[in-house]
């Protein structure tokens, strides 16, 4: 997992580093700005021109670190600054080895703001501004923004797109538009928001070495889940295990009009190792769940609402509202759901439609049991009001996972899986291909399938969400895009776990 850490946060690693490697400050930027270059050289030939644009802070000292490696490295390398004074002691440092090195500077001054011409073909390296960002950028600062976003020049910047306010969304649009973003140790909450893509391009993390035990000692509230086995460790079965054993799921899924859904869940639900799925529809449909999915087994929708059904079936984690409708046979089914089971329950698609008239019985229906919502921005905002843009929708997660303590996977390009003690889990796997009507059905059915096998409920969120995406990335390579479904992701469930067994 790669943590997330706030700017300040990032502040106090860098001093942590410094004081237990130990370090002193300018090695720690001669080995950021090395990691930087052996990544920048990799990727770009030196027979591109570079301008490095380097600001006075210690960003601007990476920027003119690098542009010395980069020269070494056989680049043509010009640098752009802003006169600004005082240079940080760092920067300062790292001027005067650029300048030792035979490197000129092109100033720019405020009064007489004149930007060189930049040849089409040369990358501009972007170190103006990184972590140490206090306030928006205004004036001639932006003035030099705005010129850098007109030009045509692929832009990679150092650690962030400069303006960027890396704990959250930045007001007003005096950002760097990066084509790249190499950023160092760990990922910057404002990467997880959509708003950000054009700022931040395609971004990348590199280990620059900063001291392990900061993570130990304060131990990151975000990550992104790069691979899962990281987080937790995957069910064990011995070879006398059997069906009763590996845990049976119930799922509540499909109406006349939308019985694909539970044709999908229960193919999912089937793929995630449960030993049993037994799926409550209407009567009518019981053939076409047969048919699709021999394995699983059919119940009256009754079922849902059956104390001694559910007893009797040892059923261990009941899943329900992909494919339903709104209407009041599901609002009872839901209710008694909500009242009275004593096992996992995850609620899904329309039923959480149904929850909003259902909070308080949520609210002391999750003192007894663990509850997973699994909404998609507009299940989530029907549900808990609109919110204005994605960073405030995910304060809002975090407020109401722990005030109901639920936990929410709100859906969409790196699911966020919102614990009751607030933490958020990114996830990293999945393509836009997969959306798709019938994804989140897929996901529902695989994830009642992992809570009832005794997965707890963070650990099947993170499973489940990151083998759909991972179902869905083989999926794409399979069939592309474009033509894959999301029954695709459901079939590509043996992929997903092989890929979560063999790697890491
Ligand atoms: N994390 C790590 O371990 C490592 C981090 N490293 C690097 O350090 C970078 C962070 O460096 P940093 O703290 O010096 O901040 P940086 O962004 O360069 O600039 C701060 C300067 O800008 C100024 N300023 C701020 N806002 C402004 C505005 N709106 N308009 C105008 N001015 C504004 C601010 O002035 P002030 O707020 O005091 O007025 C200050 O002078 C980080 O991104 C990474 O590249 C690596 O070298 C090594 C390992
Ligand atoms: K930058």
């Amino acid at each position: 997992m790669i943590p997330i850490y706030s700017a300040n946060e990032i502040k106090q690693w860098d001093a942590f580093s410094i004081q237990h490697e130990p370090i002193a400050s300018i090695d720690l930027m001669e080995r950021a700005s090395q990691t930087f270059t052996q990544r920048f050289v990799a990727q770009f030939s030196p027979e591109q021109p570079v301008y490095v644009l380097a600001g006075k802070g210690n960003n601007g000292g990476d920027g003119l670190a690098i542009a010395r490696m980069l020269r070494q490295h056989g680049f043509d390398v010009q640098v752009i600054m802003p006169s600004v004074h005082p240079l940080s002691h760092d920067c300062e440092l790292n001027y005067q080895r650029w300048l030792a090195l035979g490197g000129t500077v092109l100033q720019i001054d405020e009064t007489n703001f004149q930007f060189p011409n930049i040849p089409a073909d040369a990358i501009l390296i972007d170190a103006l501004f990184g972590t140490g960002l206090s306030r928006l950028l205004t004036g001639w600062m932006a003035a030099i923004v705005a010129h850098i976003n007109s030009l045509p020049n692929t832009v990679v910047a150092v650690d962030v797109p400069s303006g960027l306010w890396c704990d959250g969304l930045t007001e007003g649009d005096a950002v760097i538009q990066a084509d790249y973003c190499f950023t160092f140790q760990c990922i910057k909450l404002a990467f997880m928001l959509p708003e950000n893509a054009g700022y931040v391009g395609e971004w990348e993390v590199l280990d620059i070495g900063l001291h392990p035990g900061f993570v130990q000692q304060q131990p990151p509230k975000a990550g992104f889940v790069t691979h899962p086995l990281a987080v937790l460790q995957p069910i064990q079965y011995d070879r006398f295990a059997h069906k009763g054993t590996r845990g049976h799921a119930l799922l509540g899924a499909g109406s006349t009009a939308m019985m694909g859904a539970a044709v999908m869940a229960t193919h999912a639900a089937l793929r995630s190792g449960a030993g049993l799925v037994t799926v409550a529809t209407e009567a009518s449909a019981w053939p076409l769940i047969q048919q699709t999915n021999p394995e699983a087994i059919c119940a009256a929708k009754g079922a849902l609402a059956n104390e001694s059904f559910q007893l009797q079936r040892r059923i261990k984690a009941i899943g329900v509202g992909s494919g339903w409708v709104a209407d009041e046979e599901h609002i009872q089914l839901l209710a008694w759901l909500l009242e009275n089971s004593s096992v996992p329950l995850l609620i899904d698609a329309t039923a959480l439609s149904l929850l909003v008239d259902m909070l308080p019985i949520l609210e002391l229906a999750a003192l007894r049991i663990p509850i997973v919502l699994t909404p998609h921005v507009g299940e989530f905002d029907r549900l808990f009001g609109h919110s204005n843009n994605h960073a405030l929708r995910l304060e809002k997660a975090i407020h109401m996972a722990k005030h109901y303590r639920l936990c929410i996977v709100l859906k969409g390009a790196y699911t966020r899986i919102v614990l009751p003690n607030g933490h958020v889990y990114f996830n990293s796997t999945g393509n836009h291909g997969m959306a798709k009507a019938g994804s989140g059905d897929v996901l529902a059915g695989l994830m009642t399938g992992l809570l009832a096998q005794g997965y707890a409920v963070q650990d099947a969120a993170i499973l489940a969400v990151w083998l759909h995406g991972s179902a869905g990335d083989a999926a794409a390579k399979a069939m592309g895009t474009e033509a894959m479904t999301a029954m695709d992701i459901a079939k590509h469930l043996p992929q997903a776990w092989q890929h979560l067994n063999y790697t890491r």
